[in-house]
């Protein structure tokens, strides 16, 4: 039987159409289309409970779609999932490991199933685990559980590699280097899926991001089409002081402008942006005597498009 499809070496990377998940009453995944280039890097966001992870398991195979067709570099994940599985590397959410197993035994297993691993200790150097190798990974710290599991699904030079939330719960310099490693891999030609609730990290990485929301992509784009301003009305933002009277500034501004304050001491203007209006809101700052920070005009943050598209109350 046809296991890759004839032009599978020009087959994106990841070809979903038309993808549903349900599991009894709760519609997981509905009609998603994703669709990600090789060697791009494609962040997934969105709320708990979107989806995300739902969309990944079953591109790992994991899961059987209900319907709608998914394509992992040309291959079909459930039918052909065998011959699929040596391309990729999978980073689960949360881990999953052999409690027990020291980090260094657990890397070298993995590696020993595939035909041409990395170098087991120069990953666990690379990864700063070098000192951890001979620590049962029960007692690894959180991020160092992370850094092994992100290594297991390294050690096997995938083509295409998930990551679900890879740097949660790391400090700033285990995420910085996780962060240098994804780019490293993108630079080879690795394809790799990312699922992020951290904005800059899918702003940093990705080539695309998809923001989905209730099973379905609620936008598509690179993170600078995302943020671009849209209705031909600009925005002004700046940081201050919170609980400013807006109303008073607004005396000052042309009629059409608005201004709110979107979290405490965070402001956001929104209208005709000249150099005339950026000077009024300076100028009247300072007679308030309070300082300006971090002005800027035209781009709305990844955080806020993310809001704004999936609502600002908690998701359970
Ligand atoms: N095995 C399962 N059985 C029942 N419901 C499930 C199962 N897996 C996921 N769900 C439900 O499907 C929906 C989507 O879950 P999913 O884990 O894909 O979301 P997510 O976007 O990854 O969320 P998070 O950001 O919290 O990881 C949720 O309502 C979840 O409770």
């Amino acid at each position: 039987m046809e296991v890759v499809s004839p032009d599978a070496d020009d087959s994106p990377a990841l070809d979903v159409r038309g993808l549903n998940k349900r599991f009894g009453d709760t519609v997981a995944v509905a009609n998603l289309d994703l669709r990600m280039e090789r060697g791009h890097v494609l962040a997934l966001l969105g709320p708990n409970g979107a989806g995300k992870t739902t969309t990944v398991e079953t591109c790992e195979g994991f899961l059987r779609p209900d319907s709608g067709e998914v394509r992992v570099l040309g291959v079909d994940p459930v039918t052909h999932g065998e011959r699929l599985r040596p391309r990729i590397g999978v980073m689960p959410q949360g881990g999953g490991a052999y409690p027990g197993a020291r980090a260094a035994e657990m890397l070298e297993l993995i590696a020993s199933c595939s035909a041409h691993p990395l170098d087991p200790a120069w990953l666990l150097d690379t990864l700063g685990l070098t000192a951890a190798g001979r620590t049962p990974y029960k007692r690894l710290s959180g991020g160092q559980q992370q850094r092994l599991s992100l290594a297991c699904a390294l050690v096997g030079r995938p083509e295409l590699v998930f990551l679900d939330e890879p740097t949660a719960g790391m400090d700033p310099q285990a995420r910085r280097l996780v962060w240098e490693l994804i780019a490293a891999l993108r630079a080879d030609g690795v394809s790799v899926l990312l699922t992020t609730h951290l904005m800059d990290e899918a702003e940093t990485l990705a080539d695309r991001v998809v923001i989905v929301d209730h099973g379905r992509a609620v936008a598509e784009g690179t993170a600078a089409e995302l943020t671009a301003p849209h209705d031909g009305r600009q925005e002004l933002r700046f940081r201050s002081q919170p609980a400013l009277d807006l109303d008073l500034l607004l005396t000052a501004l042309p009629e059409d402008c608005t201004a709110s304050e979107i979290r405490a001491g965070e402001y956001v203007i929104h209208g005709e942006i000249d150099p005339q209006t950026v000077s009024t809101v300076t100028a009247w700052c300072a007679r308030q005597d309070v300082l300006a920070h971090e002005l800027r005009v035209d781009r709305r943050s990844l955080e806020d498009v993310f809001l704004d598209l999936t609502g600002r109350e908690l998701r359970s």
